[in-house]
């Protein structure tokens, strides 16, 4: 992403009793296009009025003298007081961004469509409402909204900003009802950032070609148009946070199938989920599908992969996604022996009780999570006999095109043709031969 011109920050994190890691508050000021100069971190417990203690706050502001950063990037939620006392704390100008305030700057960053970008103010405009309404003194008040905007106008500005979304078409509900009738499945690749969803639809989607959208307005007529993301996705996948932010879709042959596979934004660790999910379309894409693949980086640490997994189960169960359509998929294989591949799958045994292990990467055990995405898609078959003649070729060739051939015989008078595919795709089938046999 762009890089803003100049703009430089120091991290901060505190822990109470272990040591202090701040790779992922880097990764995400990173994220937000800062460049980070430095760190300060502090083991004890959190200081009601200030986050830090005093004499690590007295560290911190002199960090950011020495090193002119622009913004002090606090790994944790701050409340509006100590999000004040750290700023008059602080050479002047200096602005304080807790993790929630850097996520939300990333995504405004990054949304382009016009829906992203609307929820993308709106999730921000929501963030900082309960900070402005607890602060009592007016100056401060006045000097923690952006531009001056007056705490009334934020008001408004949500209120319109709801409507303007309500009233926005919604391309990817509309979209996703037609492609159901058309008899495509639905499979939607869920779970934390950088855990390699994207990896995954790359591998899965039959061409390089997109095939409709999430947020951006929908595909044209032929399901062709160029997404936001179409440059990013024939590079290389990138290791970075929150590499996508609008669903986007692929079609994929799965056993014969015809899948549409959407990938989603990626949940974060330790953001409330609201947050995410109100300007992600990501979730009632999951809800919608008929399968969800639960893509989880088991290079993670056993217990924090046993944490993501059971939050995102439990995001996952919020939107209605019931719990036998969810494959859990723990990838990066590659970076693990057998032994800590145990591991992983010990730690997460109760809450997903057959994982299947992938390296996305490497191609390795694909058949096993094509088949387990298959067993969760709706099935119907049936053994269908047609007369020998034209229009029979074209539902032979139909059946082809749309649900999993197991067999088909042609004799002098008849065509036996034994079908597996989605039950209303069969249904149709059914229907013509019907038709056809009159
Ligand atoms: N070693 C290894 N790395 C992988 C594998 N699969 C994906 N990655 C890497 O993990 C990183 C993240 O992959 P993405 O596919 O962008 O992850 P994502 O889940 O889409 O992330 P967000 O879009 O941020 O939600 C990239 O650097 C990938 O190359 C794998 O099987 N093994
Ligand atoms: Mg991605």
């Amino acid at each position: 992403m762009r890089r803003r011109t100049g703009s430089t920050a120091v991290v901060a994190g505190r822990a109470a009793d272990r040591p202090v890691d701040t790779d992922e508050i880097r990764a995400l000021t990173e994220a937000a296009g800062y460049e980070v100069r430095g760190a300060v971190t502090q083991a004890r417990a959190a200081d009601p009025g200030t986050y830090f203690g005093r004499g690590k706050v007295a560290d911190l502001s002199t960090r950011v003298a020495e090193t002119d950063a622009d913004l002090v990037a606090v790994d944790n939620e701050l409340t509006p007081r100590q999000t004040a006392a750290l700023r008059d704390a602080l050479p002047e100008e200096t602005a304080v961004f807790d993790r929630y305030r850097l996520v939300l700057a990333v995504f405004a960053d990054r949304a382009s469509a016009r829906r992203a970008q609307l929820q993308t103010e709106l999730a921000r405009l929501r963030y900082d409402l309960p900070r402005l309404k607890e602060r009592s003194d007016v100056q401060g008040l006045n000097r923690s909204v952006e531009k001056g905007t007056p705490l009334n106008g934020v008001k408004n500005r949500i209120t319109d900003l709801e409507r303007k979304l309500d009233d926005l078409p919604h391309p990817a509900e509309q979209h996703r009802a037609e492609r159901r009738e058309q008899g495509f499945d639905l499979v939607t690749l869920a779970g934390y950032t950088n855990a390699g969803k994207s990896t995954l639809l790359h591998r899965l989607a039959d061409d390089l070609t997109l095939d409709g959208t999430g947020g951006s307005g929908g595909p044209g007529p032929h399901g062709r148009d160029a997404h936001p993301d179409a440059a990013t996705e024939t590079a290389a996948v990138r290791d970075r946070l929150f590499e996508t932010l609008e669903t986007t879709t692929r079609r994929a042959t799965i056993d014969g199938r015809r899948v549409l596979c959407t990938d989603t934004v990626g949940f974060v660790a330790d953001l409330p989920h609201g947050l995410v999910e109100s300007f992600s379309e990501t979730l009632s894409d999951a809800a919608a599908a008929d399968a969800v693949v639960l893509v989880a980086d088991a290079s993670d640490s056993p217990p924090e992969l046993r944490e993501k997994v059971a939050v995102a189960l439990d995001v996952l169960d919020g939107q209605g996604v019931d719990e036998s359509a969810v494959v859990t998929a723990l990838n990066k294989t590659d970076l693990l022996d057998d032994d800590a591949l145990a591991e992983r799958r010990e730690a997460v045994a109760d809450l997903a009780p057959d994982p299947v292990p992938v390296s996305v990467r490497a191609g390795t055990n694909f058949d096993r999570l094509r088949a387990a995405v298959t067993e969760r898609l709706p099935t119907e078959r049936a053994e269908l006999r047609l007369p020998n003649c034209d229009e029979a070729m074209g539902l032979v060739s139909r059946a082809y095109d749309r649900a999993a051939v197991e067999s088909v015989e042609y004799g002098a008078e008849t065509v036996s043709l034994s079908v597996r595919g989605r039950p209303s795709v069969v249904e149709q089938l059914r229907a013509d031969a019907h038709a056809l046999g009159e």
